[in-house]
């Protein structure tokens, strides 16, 4: 059994797959580094490897690494940052500037493309990013995410205060909002939807219509009207993670 983690922002997305056929057999979201030892402590069986990419400080990380190893004995495979991996070249000037989760979301990305594609990762930040169809990666974009904008609006504003339950309910349409929770919850979708599209014209330039769209991240869903062509791959930066740290 393999432990996979991918450390973002806010959430740490985690599963366990078999190291023979490589079959998702448990997984889950939480909150903390404490959380997920409790997560992995209660399943049936301990994972014998880990491998993980973060977005975290390095200190944090290694917080992390050093967990695990101390209740479940592992030893854990960090990804780090690479100017090539499996056909693909890292775009940036300084590679090693390229947030990890981008990264392995691309090489994921490209690897079930099998040509030009544009990857969408919806998280805590937004972020778009572009690879040719011979494997250069031509960098990217990064705007805040859901999470994000409604937290800023919240904060800078003196009326604007409402509860989660109201907030998902607020999104069961688009329509122009009749309430506050309605106008900032549909306003920040179609400011997200906005930036899909604004992609997908980039891409048209660039390519015509022989590209892939692939979309990711816990708020895919809320922009997939956005891009109907798109494919939804909920787990695609544990893909891009598998190609990045192979475990022997
Ligand atoms: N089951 C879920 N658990 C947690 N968040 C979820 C879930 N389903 C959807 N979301 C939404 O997904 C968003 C967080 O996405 P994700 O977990 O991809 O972000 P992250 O990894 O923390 O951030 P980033 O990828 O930008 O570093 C939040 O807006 C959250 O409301
Ligand atoms: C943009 C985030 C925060 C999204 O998780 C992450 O990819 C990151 O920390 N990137 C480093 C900056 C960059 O990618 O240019
Ligand atoms: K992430």
């Amino acid at each position: 059994m393999i432990l996979e983690l991918d450390c973002g922002n806010s959430f740490i997305k985690w599963r366990v797959i078999s190291a023979a056929e490589g079959a998702v057999v448990a997984g889950g979201i939480v909150d903390s580094d404490q959380a997920l030892v409790a997560a992995v402590s209660a399943l049936p069986a301990a994972p014998r490897r880990c491998r993980l990419v973060s977005v975290r400080s390095e200190e944090e990380t290694a917080g992390l690494s050093a967990l695990l190893a101390q209740h479940f004995g592992l030893r854990v495979v960090v990804a780090q940052p690479a100017k090539e991996v499996a056909g693909v070249r890292n775009g940036y000037e300084d590679y090693q500037r390229l947030g990890l989760d981008r990264w392995l979301a691309v090489l994921g990305g490209f690897h079930l493309a099998r040509g030009a594609c544009l990857v969408m990762d919806f998280g805590t930040a937004a972020k778009a990013d572009f690879v040719s169809a011979d494997g250069e990666h031509l960098g990217g974009f990064i705007c805040p995410g859901m999470p994000l904008m409604r937290s800023q609006l919240r904060t800078h504003t003196r009326r604007i205060r409402y509860d989660d339950a109201s907030a998902e309910r607020a999104l069961s349409s688009l329509a122009p909002g009749r309430s506050t929770v309605e106008a900032v919850e549909r306003g920040c979708v179609h400011m997200l939807q906005g930036f899909v599209r604004s992609q997908l014209e980039h891409a048209h330039e660039l390519w015509g219509d022989d590209f892939t769209v692939l979309l990711t991240g816990g708020d895919a869903l809320l922009v997939q009207k956005a891009a109907p062509q798109a494919r939804v791959v909920p787990d695609l930066v544990f893909v891009g993670l598998a190609m990045a740290c192979p475990l022997d």
